[in-house]
């Protein structure tokens, strides 16, 4: 490809992208790889070069741009090189003219905001779209930690190394999972230890339920439960990989997920909530041009209501843990504060972590501050 086309193919990326974004469609990675896969010319350097013209322009860009072309352009205002590739050749976009450039930014300024609000300055929210590390957690059920160049352990997290971009971890199934530093050290926030009973009540694939499998020395039991019959189908294989035997799956019925619980007495209850993932914006940034505050408010709902869920299935004195990977107050503190205020006789726990900073009754952690993906994490005692 022409370095022009490259350009032309990148506009037509971030126009699918800026649609995606609108409609609730896929995310920027799946129509990245849907493109190329009917355009077998291009190269693995165009791919490359292309995806990186185009994650260049999601992380400049806070607000969504009207178009591909303003994304670019706005690019180009500083890059005399791309600028040139709007030349008019057959396969390059038509020459600038007088048009308008999308405004460059971090966030929304709706969210700007809010994370303010939440305490969350300039140098924080810049912080939530620069280019994420590769961390892995060593799956100590399967064995050591496999000898790999680059590899630097993550200090307070034993079990986690930090790898360097574009390493192969397929050869290592089962003994390294992917799973960002942060996520790891909010699920050690759990407590959970061999001989316990575990509901891991928003398992998803089952990424933390694998990390409390090994927490747990494999003995005891984890319940791991999600309304997603998808996400919650992977986490089998996963945990045959990872020789978690003590994970057993529950798919709930959305509406009706008390009842699918009603037996379980657990001495800890893990939420990991939906939200609006915004303390992962570094691995999909363009995610930040999707939120509004209705689907922030539904995100909130969806927090409270699993809340209500998990508390019933915790022991008396035992623990139910909440996490999000939000920065946003709305899905992080205020959820603890209305849930202490609703449940009488429960208590926030103080946490010694190895990352993060005190955010009233949780802990939040934070990409600028921690190098990680930013979570809140509360623990909760239930009276006995
Ligand atoms: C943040 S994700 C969980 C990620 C997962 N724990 C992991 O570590 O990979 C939140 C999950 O909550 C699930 N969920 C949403 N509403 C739920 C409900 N009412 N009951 C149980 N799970 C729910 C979603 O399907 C989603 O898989």
């Amino acid at each position: 490809m022409t370095p022009a086309a490259r350009t032309q193919a990148a506009i037509e990326l971030l126009d699918s992208i800026v649609a995606a974004a609108e409609q609730g469609g896929a995310a920027a990675d799946t129509l990245i790889a849907r493109y190329f896969a009917t355009r077998r010319y291009a190269g693995s350097k165009d791919r490359r070069a292309v995806r990186e013209l185009v994650y260049a322009a999601i992380r400049a860009l806070g607000e969504r741009p009207a178009s591909g072309r303003a994304a670019l352009l706005a690019l180009a205002r500083h890059d005399a090189a791309l600028a040139a590739t709007f030349d008019g050749s057959p396969h390059g976009p038509a020459p600038i003219g007088d048009e308008t450039a999308a405004t460059p930014g971090v966030l929304p300024h709706w969210l700007a905001e809010r994370f303010a609000a939440s305490g969350l300055g300039d140098d924080e929210q810049a912080a939530l779209v620069e280019r994420a590390p590769l961390d892995v957690r060593v799956n100590r059920l399967r064995g050591e930690a496999p000898a790999i160049d680059g590899a630097a352990a993550i200090p307070g997290l034993p079990d986690a190394l930090r790898l360097p971009a574009g390493i192969d971890l397929a050869p290592h199934a089962g003994l390294i999972e992917a799973q960002d530093a942060g996520s790891q050290a909010v699920t050690l926030a759990a407590g959970a230890a061999p001989g316990m009973t575990v509901l891991d009540l928003c398992a998803g694939a089952g990424g933390k339920s694998l990390a409390l499998a090994a927490a747990m020395a494999n003995r005891g039991r984890i319940i791991a439960s999600d309304v997603d019959r998808a996400r919650l189908a992977r986490l089998a294989p996963r945990a045959n990989r990872a020789g978690a035997t003590i994970i057993e799956t529950r798919l709930l019925d959305g509406g009706r997920e008390a009842e699918a619980l009603a037996d379980i007495v657990a001495d800890i209850v893990f939420v990991d909530a939906p939200c609006s993932g915004s303390g992962t914006w570094r691995r999909n940034p363009e995610a930040r041009w999707r939120l509004t505050p209705e689907r922030l408010e539904r995100y909130a709902a969806m927090q409270r209501h699993v809340l209500a869920l998990g508390a019933p299935a915790v022991r008396p004195g035992g623990a139910l843990v909440f996490v999000t990977c939000s920065l946003l107050d709305a899905e992080g503190a205020d959820q603890i504060e209305r849930f202490l205020a609703d449940h009488p006789g429960w208590q926030a726990e103080p946490l010694a972590l190895p990352f993060g900073r005190a955010r009233e009754q949780g802990v939040r952690l934070t990409p600028a501050h921690d190098g990680t993906d930013g979570f809140f994490v509360a623990r909760l005692r239930a009276p006995c």
